[in-house]
This record gives structure tokens, sequence and C-alpha cells, in this order.
């Protein structure tokens, strides 16, 4: 078994034909000899799963590739993705015929879950196909040696449960075989800024499954990080980092698909998650060490923040309706917010293509594959860094965060609608730091403990979308008192809330 690191751009075909003859001027002004040699493969792919695609769940992809005439049987576990740098295990074993043979697995582990999947769910079946040509070819790029792919084909499903037909593919892959992966990164760099490439965050098999796998989508939720009391303060904060990255990735691609109001508010999400993660670790990550990746976040949020003012307020007309706020007065209202979504979305979509946003990513994903923090933190505070535990650094942070709230919200305070709606950011991120830390912590009490503070959240929540709905009402001549009555009710619900969620007793003490 081995650990593949490769880094994924996607292109177009022109864009292959530049790299192509770029990487040729590189490659032979470099040693200074004859051109560089490529070698083409015409690669057929078969991706296996049973018919629930258990292997999907579990995150496995299983393939037999037939290359000239060779098959190749290859297990990969989906592993880490950081902007589009791959890390994944890789099992590969030569087979005789086109055959699946998971004896030859090496990972004893791998191949438990593969017999355990057949065992269970039944046989393991052609699902997708992907057949593509691949120019392949191994340089020297700045000490290290790196494999680079121009892969141009296409994605075709197998069998009935099929979405679409197909989907084609043309994307650059670069190998690291030798050296240090930031060399990937630079590389990475120069084709996004020449030819703007733009990082791919979704291997082929996820977008095999994507189109031959009839599956609901469901929303993917922020949830509690994975921690361990043995965790290092610094450890905690690259695992919460990666949890934001990933959840940005994931609605990324999603969001590039199709114009969803989900994936936007998500998006959102993940950019709270990120910048709370930053002012809760100013103690363990030196603030100027982040200067320039939160200015790259600043102006990412810029692009994002029009398409986000309008998923809000299509989400609160829309949950309006759920609580059985219906006027036929708002039905222009939300036409125009849909149009205006569909635009800023194209735009979004645009702006994702960019050199600009693709190297902003590359930077973050390089500065957190390679710790780059630690450059500004100098070798004493490093090994204490390294040796703070995040145990009581947890606590502190809760301590600290509960004595706001309690300042904030004692029962001792009458809050307005507004009172209440200009704190909500402070209560989310206060429900965020309570997933970075929760898992050091016992379940049941953290939930229950949670839960009070999750309701307050919803409730003002409602406030907000009830003072949006009645100020779009009275902009359109409408006044319905029932708007105030409710607001009125969650006012007092708020206040029974607050004193029960402030004395009850905190599962970090
Ligand atoms: O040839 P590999 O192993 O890099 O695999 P691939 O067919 O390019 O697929 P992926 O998108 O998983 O790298």
């Amino acid at each position: 078994m081995s650990i593949e690191i490769e880094l994924k751009l996607s292109a177009s075909t022109d864009k292959i034909q530049r790299v192509k003859q770029w990487l040729v001027e590189v490659g032979a002004s470099k040693n200074n000899t004859a051109a560089i040699e490529w070698e083409q493969k015409q690669l057929h792919n078969i991706y296996y799963d049973t018919k629930n695609h258990r292997l999907r769940e579990t995150d496995i992809g299983l393939r037999i590739r037939k290359d000239g005439d060779r098959y190749i049987q290859s297990v990969k576990s989906a592993g880490r993705v950081v902007g589009g740098l791959y890390q994944r295990n890789e099992s590969e074993s030569d087979i005789a015929e086109n055959k699946l043979q998971l004896e030859l697995v090496d990972e004893p582990y791998l191949m438990i879950l593969l017999e355990e999947a057949e065992e269970e769910d039944g046989p393991l079946a052609p699902i997708f196909a992907t057949n593509f040509t691949r120019d392949q070819v191994t340089i020297d790029y700045q000490g290290a040696e790196v494999e680079v792919a121009l892969d141009q084909g296409h994605i075709n499903c197998i069998g009935d449960d099929v979405v679409a037909e197909k989907l084609e593919l043309c994307e650059v892959e670069l190998e690291l075989k030798d050296g240090d992966a930031s060399v990937l990164f630079a590389l990475g760099n120069e084709l996004i800024e020449r030819f703007g490439l733009a990082l791919d965050s979704e291997s082929k098999a996820e977008r095999g499954y994507r189109l031959c796998h009839n599956a609901p989508e469901y929303t993917k939720r922020l949830n509690i990080v994975n921690l361990t009391s043995k965790t290092s303060a610094e450890g905690a904060f690259e695992s919460i980092a990666h949890k934001g990255l990933g959840h940005w990735q994931y609605y990324i691609k999603k969001i590039k698909r199709e114009p969803s109001v989900e994936a936007v508010l998500q998006l959102n999400r993940a950019l709270m998650f990120m910048q709370t993660m930053y002012s809760v670790f100013a103690a363990v990550i030196p603030r100027h060490s982040l200067l320039d990746l939160r200015r790259d976040w600043r102006e990412i949020t810029k692009n994002l923040s029009k398409l986000i003012v309008i998923a809000e307020e299509i989400n609160w007309l829309k949950n309006s309706k759920l609580y059985g706020f219906e006027y036929s007065e708002l039905t222009p209202e939300e036409s125009r917010l849909e149009q205006e979504f569909a635009t800023e979305h194209q735009e979004f979509v645009e702006y994702l293509q960019t050199p600009s946003y693709n190297l902003k990513l590359l930077r973050f994903s390089r500065w957190l594959y390679l710790k780059k923090w630690r450059e500004a933190i100098g070798e004493s505070n490093l090994e204490k860094i390294q040796k703070k535990e995040v145990f009581p650094y947890a606590r502190k942070q809760l301590q600290h965060l509960l004595r706001d709230l309690k300042r904030h919200l004692s029962d001792k305070v009458s809050l307005t609608s507004k009172d209440y709606i200009n704190y909500l950011p402070k209560m989310s991120r206060t429900l965020d730091i309570g997933l970075f830390f929760g898992c050091l912590f016992d379940d049941r009490a953290r939930r229950e403990y949670r839960q009070s503070w999750a309701d307050i959240v919803a409730n003002i929540q409602l406030l907000e979308q009830l003072a949006y709905l009645d100020k779009t009402l009275k902009e359109k001549g409408v006044e319905d008192p029932l708007i105030a009555e409710i607001e009125a009710e969650t006012l007092i619900v708020l206040q029974e809330m607050r004193e029960e969620a402030l004395s009850k007793n905190p599962y970090w003490n």
C-alpha cells in the first residue's frame, strides 16, 4: 500500500495543448538536452461496487484499469483533499484478466472491507467506466520528480441506475514521485497563473458516482471535529481548519454544478467557521502569519457576499411559508430574488474559475498542508505550542464564551428583537466553538447542553425572518398584525429559554 500525493487541476482541450507545449519548453531548457519524452496511453477503467453502493459509502474506490495489455486492480481510499491536493492510500496489483481478485489487495483492512461488502450487500459489479487518453511525462521540477498526466476523455455509466449518459474529462494531474510536496504547489501555482487552470477537488470516481448513482442528495452539515484529549492545540487547529475547508470544498463542487440556495448558505457557514477558528486560536497561531490568508478569505467572501444576501432572503421567504405566512403581494419579490440569484450565481461560478480565486485557495492549502505558521513562531515557541494540550485550552475558551453569554443574555436584562438579532453572529460562533472542542467531553452532557442554546439560536433566526418579512410587506403597503403577535410570543419563549440555558451546568465543568 502506498500513499499517493497528487494535485489535480481542471482544464480545457486548448489549455491542455498549451500546458503540453510549455512543459516541453521547460523540460528541454532545464536539461539543456533533447525534448522531454511524452508517453501516450489509452486507459480504460471500470469501477465496481455493490448494488447499493456500499463502497461509495465507505469512501473506497475499486477499479480495474486496462493499460495496453495490462490489467491493474486498484483500491483507493478517499483520503484527504486540501484544495486540489489529494493524499490517498492506494493499493495496486497486476491481475491476469479482467476480473476482480480481492485476495490481491495488500492492505488487510481494505481487503476485509471489500469482502464484507460483497458478503453483506451482494456481488461487486461494474457501475461506471472512465475512458481517457493520458499524455504522461515525468519531469524534474525544482529538485523533485513530478509525473504530469494530461487526461482527456469521458465517464460513462454502466447498468440501469443512470442519471446522465456521459461526462467529459479534461484535467491535469501532478503526482509527486520523489521530493518535497511544496513543489506540487509551486508547479500548480505556475499552471494556474499561466494557463488559468482551476483546482479540482473532485476525483474521477466521485464524478462517476455523481453521474451514475441515483441517490437523493442530503444536506451535509458541519459537525463535531474529531479530537482526542491527546491532541495538541496545534493539532486541534489543523483538524478544525481541514473541517472548515472540507465543508467549503464540498459546497463549491455543488455550486459549480447548480444554482443552489442551500449551497450558498453552507458556504457562508464554512466561512464563519473558519473566521471563528482564527480568533479562537489566536494564542496558538500568530496573527501576523495569518494576515495574507485572512485578506484572501475576505476577498473571496466579498465575491460571495451578494449571493449570500439573496440566498438568505429567499430562505426567509421560503421558511415563512412553512409557518403559514403566504402573501400573493410577495410573489413578484420572490421572482426578482430568483432571477438575481441566477445572475449572481453565474458570476460567482465564473469567479471560481479565475486565477485570482484559485491562487488564493492554493495558497491556503499550501499553508495548511505545509504547516507554514510554524515559520512565524520560532523554535522555542514552536515546542511550546506543540506541547500545549488542547483540553485545558478548550475549557478556557468555552469558559470565556460562557462569561460573554452571561453578560449579554442574563435573565436580568430585557432584550428586544433587534438586540437578539444583533447578538446572533456571536451565538452562532459560540455553537461553532462547541463543535471545535465537543469531542473532548461527555457526548450526552454536551448534546443536552448544546440543545438549549441551539433552540435559542433557532428562535432568534425566527425573529430575523419575521423582521425581514415585516419590512418587505410594509414596502408593499401590507401590514399583518400576526407577525407582531408571533414576535411577542417568541420574545417570551426566548426569555424562558435563556433562563433555563443559563441555569444548566456546562458540560466542560
Ligand atoms: O491514474 P490515477 O491513479 O491518478 O487515477 P485517475 O484515473 O486519474 O483517477 P483520480 O481522479 O482518482 O486520480
